[in-house]
């Protein structure tokens, strides 16, 4: 058996950054993962999604300004894409061990599960630890649907050899919505079936139905109210069976991926034998990121209750924890507004309450809400859609939310979170001078007066 103040699980982008920071600070720390060390974000979700997608973007724009001194659509040779994408994903795991052990934090690969409140085992190893951190990460839901097994996850998803020609989506979430003009981008036939009244259920209801509109001219189904039930056939020649307006429908594809939301990744841990209690968003924790039911315990990232899935979060939650492992319980949870972006072409970005949100809370607000195919910034590159709504409390001028579809909109969205975290009033805002011409030179005339 071997002692150390810190035992991680999981190296993503939360446990890498709670025991770097607790090794730092000259503490014995090590660290432990089942699959290759690096994460999700860096090897099977954010970057590599992001590099797929630029290709689509690529095309995207090549499309639009056919005729317009452009005198094709350019295409995505998908095998080339998915080589590109491995140039980014593949030194992960070697980089991540190399610099771990550089700082003197001990290496344990394998699946980490629980044999007391302190203690540790990876196969026949026990780690006991002063204290254990929790950073595990989502895995997709499991759907309890006849033919699961043949779905493909987005980590299959983005490393397809071949891209399929016909590919249905099951769900209406971030994964769905990016896959589906990544694939459509490259030549696919996609459905997206969703089994809510209307897809991106977070977002803003009226920017969303603009993407939507322009999904559909672009020739993506997008079914909504449609709960799938069961997928069937074999790899390549799949039916999926879906329930909609109380009547069996199918879809046939050559390929299904699991868009339908992912969940804590907590059932190898046996958090039972520990302790630890969990709810359904996730290890339950106090605002110290603190387990309720073992103190020696935290959790951040994904695998957390609290917060939104997202990288920035998870190393802001990484953060807190290494402080407060260190230095004692001091710093909490701040629920300040998170900017997140979802990448179709053109991006979705959002920040802050909706409209619903505002309306729910009864306060006072300005709303903003326009198209703005026809402003500069997106005639020049002859995109078909954006818009964006904005809302700015009537009384302080404080920006509540805003809600961006178009190119830049993944940036702008920035602009906005820096003024709702420094408490920059709309009209401050407003007398920005942004160099011109530029997505964010469109800023002063997103807000509502
Ligand atoms: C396809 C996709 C695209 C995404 N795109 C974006 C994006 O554009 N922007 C954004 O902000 N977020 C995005 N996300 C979400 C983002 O990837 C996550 O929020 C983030 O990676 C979470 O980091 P984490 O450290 O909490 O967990 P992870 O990075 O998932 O790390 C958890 C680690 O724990 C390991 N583990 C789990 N159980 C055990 C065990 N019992 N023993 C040992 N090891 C274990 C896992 O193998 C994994 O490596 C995306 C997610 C996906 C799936
Ligand atoms: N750009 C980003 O930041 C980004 C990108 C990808 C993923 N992520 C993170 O990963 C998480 C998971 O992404 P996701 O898209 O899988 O989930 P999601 O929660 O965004 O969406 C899944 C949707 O699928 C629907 N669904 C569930 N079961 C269904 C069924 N049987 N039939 C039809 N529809 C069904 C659900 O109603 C839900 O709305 C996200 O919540 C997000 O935090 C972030």
């Amino acid at each position: 058996m071997q002692s150390f103040d810190l035992v991680v699980i999981g190296t993503g982008s939360a446990g890498k950054t709670v025991a770097e920071a607790v090794r730092k600070a000259g503490k014995s720390v090590a660290i432990i993962d089942k699959l290759p060390f690096g994460g999700t974000c860096s090897q099977r979700g954010c970057d590599p999604k992001k590099v797929l997608v630029g290709a689509a973007e690529v095309v995207a724009r090549s499309a639009q300004l056919v005729g317009k001194g452009i005198d094709h659509t350019t295409s995505i040779h998908w095998p080339d894409l998915i080589q590109f994408k491995k140039t980014f994903t593949d030194p992960i795991p070697e980089n991540t061990e190399e610099k771990f052990t550089e700082q003197g934090i001990q290496i344990v690969h394998g699946v980490a599960t629980f044999v007391s409140d302190n203690t540790i085992r990876v196969g026949d190893d026990e780690l006991v630890a002063k204290n254990i951190v929790i950073a595990t990460g989502h895995r997709p839901q499991t759907l309890n649907i006849p033919g699961e097994e043949l779905l493909t996850d987005s980590t299959g998803f983005m490393e397809l050899p071949e891209l399929p020609q016909e590919i249905v989506m099951v769900g209406g979430g971030y994964i769905a919505f990016e896959f589906a003009h990544v694939a459509a981008r490259a030549g696919a036939s996609v459905t997206i079936l969703h089994q809510g009244k209307r897809p991106l259920e977070g977002f803003d209801a009226d920017v969303v139905q603009l993407l939507v509109e322009a999904m559909r001219a672009l020739g993506i189904f997008i079914v909504l109210e449609a709960k799938v039930t069961a997928i069937e056939g074999e790899p390549n020649k799949l039916t999926v069976q879906y329930e909609r307006d109380g009547a069996n429908h199918t879809a046939s594809a050559n390929l299904v991926v699991h868009a339908a939301g992912r969940v804590a990744d907590v059932e190898e841990l046996a958090l039972d034998k520990a302790h630890v209690e969990v709810g359904k968003k996730g290890v339950l924790v106090n605002d110290y990121l603190q387990s309720a039911s073992n103190p020696i315990v935290y959790a951040c990232g994904d695998v957390a209750e609290k917060g939104l899935p997202l990288t920035p979060l998870a190393s802001y939650e990484g953060k807190i924890v290494a402080e407060n492992i260190l230095g004692g319980n001091k710093k909490t949870y701040s629920n300040d507004p998170v900017p997140s972006t979802v990448f179709t072409v053109p991006p979705l970005a959002s920040i802050g309450l909706t409209e619903e949100q505002v309306k729910k809370e009864g306060r006072k607000a300005k709303i903003l809400f326009q198209e703005t195919a026809d402003w500069y910034s997106t005639r020049r590159i002859n995109e078909a859609v954006s818009g964006f709504k904005t809302i700015v409390d009537e009384d302080s001028d404080q920006i509540l939310g805003a809600h961006l579809l178009g190119s830049g909109s993944e940036e702008v969205i920035n602009l906005f979170a820096l003024a709702m975290k420094h408490k920059i009033t709309a009209k401050a805002m407003g007398e920005m001078l942004f160099a011109y011409p530029t997505h964010s030179s469109d800023l002063s005339s997103m807000l509502p007066d």
